[in-house]
């Protein structure tokens, strides 16, 4: 009897992770154009585009950068993940392979509903004023005109970008980058996500903004989001993330609770 009700407990705790985003032996292969001998004229340029063998694939000329190498993972409703490793490890590519933005070579990626990526290189208009991108921002990201009108005023507020003035009304060409980053992660944070990505977002911020940014997705959360953070900051991986993914030249080296994968990436890089 007593057996039964465990095994109905552990399948209803099975039940209740709800999988977001599954990644299965994902490999992403960026083609570049590696030389040419310097030739950078644009006849040079549509030349080989006219050379490039039939194929489609790397033609003469062309490198391959693997940069992610047989990535998998399955990540749940409710989970912060943060993803860490040295530069140029993949974590950029995985997220922006997770957010449909780059086709993988080979392997698969599930997502339930459309993921969202938050990246410092997001794009806003930078002719625009920050209200016009606060307005074009939340639609874009299918708010209804009467949400975005009645967020508006929490939006701006939680970017702090009207405290030493008023900014919003300028375009967004005159702010810092850690303005137009604060601006950037407010926009995105006004609504409830499937799935947010977050790359470096935070680092920009000021430590006031760090620390209001990660209250916030710990709110996302727990309107039962799946976030992904990038950051080189262990801080913030460790006050937002219950769950690290450590990528090393583009192979997941460890998966697990943020103490023991943070611990682990400690020792390795020294840090
Ligand atoms: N657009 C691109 N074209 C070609 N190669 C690229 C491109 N973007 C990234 N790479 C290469 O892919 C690899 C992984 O880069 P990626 O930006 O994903 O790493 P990262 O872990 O996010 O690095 P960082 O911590 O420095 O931001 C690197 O070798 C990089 O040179």
């Amino acid at each position: 009897m007593a057996v039964a009700e465990d095994i109905k407990d552990r399948v209803a705790v099975e039940d209740a992770r709800i999988p977001t985003v599954i990644c299965d032996d994902v490999h992403i292969v960026y083609t570049v154009n590696g030389g040419g001998g310097g030739r950078g004229s644009a006849t040079a340029a549509l030349s080989r585009i006219v050379k490039r063998d039939k194929t489609g694939g790397a033609g003469r000329g062309m490198r391959r950068v693997h940069a992610v190498k047989g990535v998998s993972f399955t990540a749940y409703r409710g989970e912060a993940i943060g993803l860490i490793g040295s530069n140029g490890s993949g974590k950029s590519t995985l997220l922006r392979a997770i957010a449909g933005l780059l086709p993988p070579e080979s392997g698969r990626v599930y997502t339930d509903g459309q993921p969202s990526l938050l990246g410092v290189n997001a794009a806003l208009m930078n002719d625009l004023t920050g209200e016009r991108n606060v307005i074009l921002g939340g639609l874009a990201m299918g708010m209804s005109r009467e949400e975005v009108k009645e967020r508006y005023e929490e939006i701006v507020d939680f970017s702090g970008i009207n405290d030493k003035g008023d900014f919003i009304s300028l375009p967004m060409r005159t702010y810092s980058s850690g303005m137009a980053a604060r601006l950037r992660f407010s926009i995105a944070a006004a609504k409830d996500h499937d799935v947010l990505m977050i790359d470096e977002a935070l680092a920009t911020g000021d430590r006031q903004f760090q620390i209001r940014s990660e209250e916030r997705i710990r709110e996302l959360r727990k309107h039962a989001g799946t976030v992904f953070l990038v950051s080189h900051s262990i801080g913030s991986i460790r006050d937002t993330c219950d769950r690290v993914l450590w990528l090393e030249r583009g192979e997941l080296l460890m998966d697990g609770p943020t103490d023991e994968v943070v611990k682990a990436y400690q020792k390795e890089s020294g840090r």
